[in-house]
């Protein structure tokens, strides 16, 4: 273990052993370091008699740390999906070829699923049933899945309920798009507080703003970055963020077709990308730039917005592109993040 996560483990003892401990006291966890290294994902595709073979991720060496709040950004496509579900342990397909190296702080692991019992991962889609309160799930999902006294399972629900500032509806059903029911963002944190029921040490999301209004997302990623704080390791595909919801994120990730570009500081990463000639505009919103430079459409509305000619030769934007993609790749590659990620 690293000293900087055994200090981060004994802040949570100390945590945990203080009785005035404000929020999310669902009871003592360990802080968990998931790190992967040489990660290659390829699949096979068959369409008729052909075989190809695509790189879904391209050797990927990358780190979740405890207390800390993980976004990972990039286009429909890049691999995001795929890399959250190897990290947890969900990536299941017949045509896949996996490879690489896990570990859990900091001791190598074969198998992710024998911790399933400290991760949990909240779908885009809630599956929480329409016609059960957040309360009546909440006793539903612990009477199936702790073995903790019925007691200790009320103060927890109970305490879920405070901890997510659902108090007034919590016996509101929670409701679908046919049967009225609880707000969007209300349900989204009942569905967070179902997987928070088992006191998860790691906390996967995918998408979990989408669909969300802008204030009502601010609430979730609020809840993300107070379960952060609380020394948990949250990670989260996020599609379209706001400013105000970037400023949250402790770390960024950035994959373009299965390749990290950015991996650090969240608050760090304009500067970077500075440096290599790419300025954030003032006041736009950093996400909104990034994804515009991991695109070729993006490059096609720069060029555009620069005055070029309106005329463009599509096979000219695409290596140029492709020119301005392999740079990112290579200074990525050395950079400081990724020497950092060498001692963690
Ligand atoms: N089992 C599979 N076989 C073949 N191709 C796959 C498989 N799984 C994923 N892919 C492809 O790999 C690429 C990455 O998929 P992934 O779902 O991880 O992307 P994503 O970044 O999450 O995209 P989105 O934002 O649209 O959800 C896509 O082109 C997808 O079609």
């Amino acid at each position: 273990m690293t000293d900087k996560l055994q200090t981060i483990v004994n802040r949570e003892e100390q945590l945990v052993n203080t009785d005035n401990r404000a929020e999310f006291s669902l009871g003592k966890f360990t802080p968990i370091e998931l790190a992967w290294d040489k990660l290659i994902i390829n699949a096979t595709i068959k369409v008729g008699k052909t075989t190809t073979e695509k790189c879904l991720l391209n050797n990927l060496k990358g780190v979740m740390k405890p207390a800390h709040f993980t976004a990972i950004l990039g286009p429909s496509g890049s691999g995001k999906t795929t890399l959250l579900n190897f990290l947890s342990g969900r990536l299941i397909s017949d045509n896949l070829k996996i490879s690489g190296e896990l570990s859990l702080n900091g001791k190598r692991i074969n198998d992710i699923d024998k911790f399933n019992d400290q991760m949990a991962y909240v779908m885009q889609d809630d599956i929480l049933l329409a016609t059960f309160s957040p309360r009546e799930a909440f006793y539903f999902s612990a009477n199936m899945r702790l073995t903790i006294s019925a007691e200790e399972k009320a103060q927890r629900v109970e305490a879920l309920i405070r901890e997510l500032g659902i108090t007034k509806c919590a016996d509101t059903r929670v409701g679908n798009t046919q049967i009225r029911g609880v707000s969007g963002g209300e349900r989204k944190r009942a569905s967070i507080g179902v997987e928070l029921l088992t006191n998860p040490s790691l906390i996967f999301l995918d998408e979990p703003t989408t669909g969300l209004d802008s204030s009502t997302a601010l609430q979730v990623i609020d809840l993300l970055k107070r379960l952060a704080k609380n020394g948990r390791t949250i990670v989260s595909t996020i599609h379209q963020p706001s400013s105000e919801i970037f400023n949250n994120f402790d770390r960024l990730m950035l994959l373009v077709r299965g390749n990290i570009i950015y991996q650090g500081d969240a608050e760090q990463a304009i500067d970077y990308f500075a440096t290599m000639g790419y300025q954030c505009p003032n006041f736009s919103n950093p996400s909104d730039y990034f994804m515009k430079l991991m695109n070729e459409e993006g490059l096609l509305v720069e060029k555009i917005q620069a005055g070029e000619s309106d005329d463009f030769d599509e096979a000219q934007i695409k290596a140029e592109f492709e020119q301005r993609l392999e740079g990112f790749i290579q200074n990525y590659k050395t950079s400081n993040m990724i020497k950092e990620l060498g001692n963690s």
